[in-house]
């Protein structure tokens, strides 16, 4: 069992702590995707929508240029390629955890080679060349369960997809099938994607699942299918995949499982696989929930737009974070983001430890430091455990007067994007302004910068954890050391090599004393 406070992804050089559930951002570099298509189709608007992911709370963007919607056009691994490796090389510039959503070993191979966390594969690695990439690397790997769960035909459907796209591909291929009166069509590219597209051209015709009737003989019937069926497949696949992932060499903490919702599953099936997540999570590996827009959430939530369920993913989302899922694939990462903040706020409480660097090179500058140490006592789910001494210390990034700067350490509960909005009310509040063309290094009455969270890495414009200056700052690393033994080395369990002195900037030049708060 996997012991959920504990529990990390290890993806690439990256260990995500899965204390909380994170946030996948999804990010469609397609014209066609069932609910987003055609929206960051091209490599600036794609970049410039995986940054605000990433502002909005993402912990990683989920990259993919083919659709798999129900009737899904296959894409050429080459074109894939060109839509996503642009895009993925420069999330990977900007800091980002990037995960590529792909079936194509070709395409596969140059993203981890550029450097991709994740591996996503919508088949579950029944590609051995994907297996083998996959063993070759250290990337994380998503195992996605797609294909049928039932035995039996299904029932007269009832198609809830607004995407016309998806009946208009749904319809053909019923024709064609009468045509053809065969499962396998021929020539249609890579065994992968005729096995996908076969179950997605199936999937397409609706949400509905047949009736399950008790005991022969008895009409009693249940609304929904047995659940026992259908998660002995579904289980029985991805430890399957697991395992050969292992064997090829693929260690255990590098494997995430994925049910692989709407994936040739109709609406109660669907459902009884998100009740049964608490028996996935047992399985021993992190779960992914990733139901956003589907039919199904449209099936009960009465949504019919795809583009118009976000509010009800969210529910269907926190469901399955309660149940254990750790991490949530989603288009609407804001609103994920703060649903799942504010629940997780409530219904699991956890501490961690944080350091705030302050800085003033105006006019009080000590008792701007105190203001602020107790201002940031002051937010909810917060307080200031320690604070260090105040130093003097040389101005650095074009800073014309000396600064007075100290380090805070708070514990909180918050999460850090959350705790960053009131650090900058903290310095709101104490007069600070950002005039244009100072780039942030003008005379400030107080800078609060969130420089590490444990257990937290964030990439993006309005946040990076840790904090890019941390390895170089004398003027933060010198006030920790009135808090943590040996900052470098406890930094370093954290992969932050920090610099020696002689090559730091914004030296400390004088202890300042103690500052009363
Ligand atoms: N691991 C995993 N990957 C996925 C999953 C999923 O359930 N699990 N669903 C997808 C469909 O969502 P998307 O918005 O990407 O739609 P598209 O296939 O039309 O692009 C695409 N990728
Ligand atoms: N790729 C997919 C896109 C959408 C759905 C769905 O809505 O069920 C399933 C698969």
């Amino acid at each position: 069992m996997l012991r959920r406070d504990f529990a990390t992804w290890q993806c690439g050089d990256r260990e995500l702590s899965l204390a909380r559930p994170r946030v996948m951002g999804i990010l469609n570099v397609t014209p066609d995707s069932f609910s987003d298509g055609g929206e960051h189709a091209d490599t600036a608007s794609a970049v410039a929508h995986g940054l605000a992911l990433l502002d909005a709370g993402a912990d990683i963007v989920d990259v993919g240029g083919e659709s798999t919607r129900p009737g899904f056009t296959p894409v050429d691994p080459e074109e894939e390629a060109a839509r996503v490796v642009p895009v993925v090389r420069e999330l990977l510039d900007a800091g980002a955890l990037v995960s590529v959503d792909t079936r194509h070993p070709s395409v596969a191979e140059l993203c981890v080679r550029l450097g991709a966390h994740v591996l996503n594969d919508v088949t579950g690695f029944t590609d051995p060349a994907m297996v083998k990439i996959a063993a070759e690397g250290e990337c994380g790997v998503v195992v996605m369960h797609a294909g049928e769960v039932a035995d039996h035909p299904t029932r007269r459907s009832v198609l809830l997809d607004s995407d016309p796209r998806s009946r208009e591909a749904a319809a053909e291929d019923a024709e064609a099938e009468v045509a053809d009166g065969d499962d396998a069509p021929a020539d249609r590219g890579d065994a992968s994607s005729v096995r996908l597209d076969e179950v997605m051209r199936r999937s397409a015709r609706g949400v509905t699942s047949p009736t399950v009737r008790l005991a022969s003989g008895s009409n009693r019937r249940f609304t929904l299918p047995e659940s026992a069926p259908i998660m002995r497949r579904i289980m029985g696949f991805l430890g399957d995949q697991a395992r050969t992932l292992m064997r090829a060499g693929v260690a255990h903490d590098r494997i995430c499982l994925d049910p692989g919702a709407g994936f040739g599953k109709m609406a109660d099936e669907d459902v009884v696989i998100q009740r049964a997540c608490a028996q996935m999570v047992s399985m021993g590996y992190p779960i992914m929930c990733a139901v956003s827009r589907k039919r199904f959430v449209g099936a009960i939530s009465g949504v019919g737009s795809a583009a118009d369920r976000d509010a009800a993913t969210i529910g269907a989302a926190l469901a399955a974070a309660e149940a254990g899922a750790r991490i949530l694939r989603v288009h609407d990462v804001a609103g994920v983001t703060q649903a799942l903040n504010a629940y997780w706020s409530i219904a699991h409480p956890g501490q961690s430890r944080a350091f705030v660097a302050l800085g003033s090179n105006v006019g009080d500058r000590v008792g701007y430091l105190a203001r602020a140490c107790a201002l940031i006592n002051e937010i909810p789910l917060t307080c200031v455990s320690a604070v260090s001494h105040a130093y003097e210390s040389e101005p650095a990034y074009g800073i014309a007067t000396p600064v007075a700067n100290a380090v805070a350490e708070l514990r909180t509960e918050l999460a850090p994007e959350v705790l960053l909005g009131h650090l900058m009310e903290v310095e709101q509040a104490l007069g600070r302004t950002r005039p244009a063309g100072q780039d942030g290094h003008g005379p400030r009455t107080i800078d609060c910068d969130l420089v590490f969270v444990e257990g937290e890495r964030h990439a993006g414009e309005r946040l990076r954890l840790p904090h890019p200056g941390l390895v170089e700052r004398d003027f933060v690393l010198v006030p920790m050391e009135d808090l943590v033994h040996d900052p470098a080395r406890y930094l370093r369990h954290a992969g932050i090599a920090v610099l020696p002195r002689e090559e730091r900037v914004g030296i400390v030049l004088a202890d300042l004393g103690p500052i009363e708060w």
